[in-house]
């Protein structure tokens, strides 16, 4: 004869820790698990593991499953620039290692429509993303982030005219995706000021923004008309990151200033946000970008800019948060 104890044997072992009842009255088994943490596709198929092990035992006659779901609280931090080429995405994807290095779990959206270069940063193996339903299930990559890219909506190579609307549903797609638990999205966002920025802003509303720069006043300009964009829309500016600040020559270790030095902190500090650090020049980090090696996935000299940066953010959200 069934009773709780023979339905709770039938629960398979890996799965057990996460059943907080089991009950069973005329022949109906009702059984609530705790699904916190999961992405919609494991839960589901929790929930389908749960009604085979239990169906099967006899006397059941029916399976009810409630699975229990605390809601990942998720933030969304754009990353922006004024201008195209300063290193945002190379940010972006280093930002997002040293996070999950820092145990934080973390989302990337490639939303830069011009030039989308996650997949070559985070996934050189160029997995697809798969999809069930109209729900995009991001793909991990091998440093613990979970990306999805604009790059993986198109066939590989082709050259999209996007255009608004397009634009508005492949970021809705991406935003809105199955992200499991990941408490933090970066987006990297297209450099300017257009369609892309304004959807995001108004349907996602990040919490924050962190602002790209490279050192020389017209990409500072740039940067400045960047910001405004978030202030006006009542984003936080987590801060400004001076990127190719000095070159290090790769044979001499000396530093020079091909796009002069310092110039992303005081505008920073005259627009009254924080700075947040400075990322050198360094051939190395172009390297390893190419090549899908983020210098913040390991101890290297050039990961350490991006690894106090992301300690930096973490701290911001820390506080936010509070
Ligand atoms: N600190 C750095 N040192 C050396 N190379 C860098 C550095 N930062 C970025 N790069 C290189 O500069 C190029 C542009 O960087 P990246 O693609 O990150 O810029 P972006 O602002 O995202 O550009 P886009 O507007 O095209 O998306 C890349 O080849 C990248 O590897």
């Amino acid at each position: 004869m069934s009773n709780t104890d023979t339905i709770t044997k039938a629960i398979p072992a890996q799965i057990a820790p996460m059943i907080r009842s089991v009950k069973f009255t005329d022949g109906v088994a009702t059984i609530i698990a705790d699904a916190g943490g999961l992405g919609r596709s494991a839960a589901a198929h929790l929930q389908k593991e749960l009604e085979a092990a239990v169906g099967a035992v006899e006397g059941v006659s029916e399976v009810r499953v409630a699975l229990m779901a605390d809601k990942v609280k998720r933030r969304i931090i754009a990353v922006g620039s004024g201008k195209g080429g300063v290193g945002k995405s190379t940010l972006t994807a280093n930002l997002a290692v040293a996070l999950a290095r820092l145990g934080r779990k973390v989302g990337v959206v490639d939303a830069d429509i011009y030039g989308p270069s996650q997949v070559m940063l985070l996934d050189p193996a160029r997995q697809r993303p798969k999809a069930e339903g109209n729900t995009l299930i991001p793909v991990e990559s091998e440093f613990g982030v979970k990306l999805l890219s604009m790059a993986q909506l198109v066939e590989g190579g082709k050259a999209i005219a996007w255009r608004g609307p397009m634009v508005g549903q492949a970021l809705t797609q991406m935003m809105e995706a199955d992200w499991g638990d990941a408490e933090l999205i970066l987006v990297d966002l297209p450099p300017g000021t257009g369609d892309v920025q304004l959807t995001m802003l108004q349907k996602f509303k990040p919490a924050g923004a962190v602002i790209v720069s490279t050192p020389q006043d017209l990409a500072l300009i740039d940067a400045a008309r960047a910001m405004d964009l978030f202030r006006q829309s009542e984003i936080p500016v987590v801060g400004l990151v001076e990127n190719m600040a000095g070159y290090i020559c790769p044979h001499c270790g000396e530093l020079s200033d091909p796009f002069g030095a310092g110039g992303a902190e005081v505008a920073a500090q005259a627009m009254g946000h924080d700075f947040l650090g400075r990322v050198p020049l360094h051939m190395a980090i172009r390297v390893s970008s190419d090549t899908g090696q983020p210098p913040a996935a390991n101890d290297g000299e050039q990961g350490k800019a991006f690894i106090e940066i992301a300690a930096k953010l973490a701290a911001w959200l820390d506080a936010s948060a509070a």
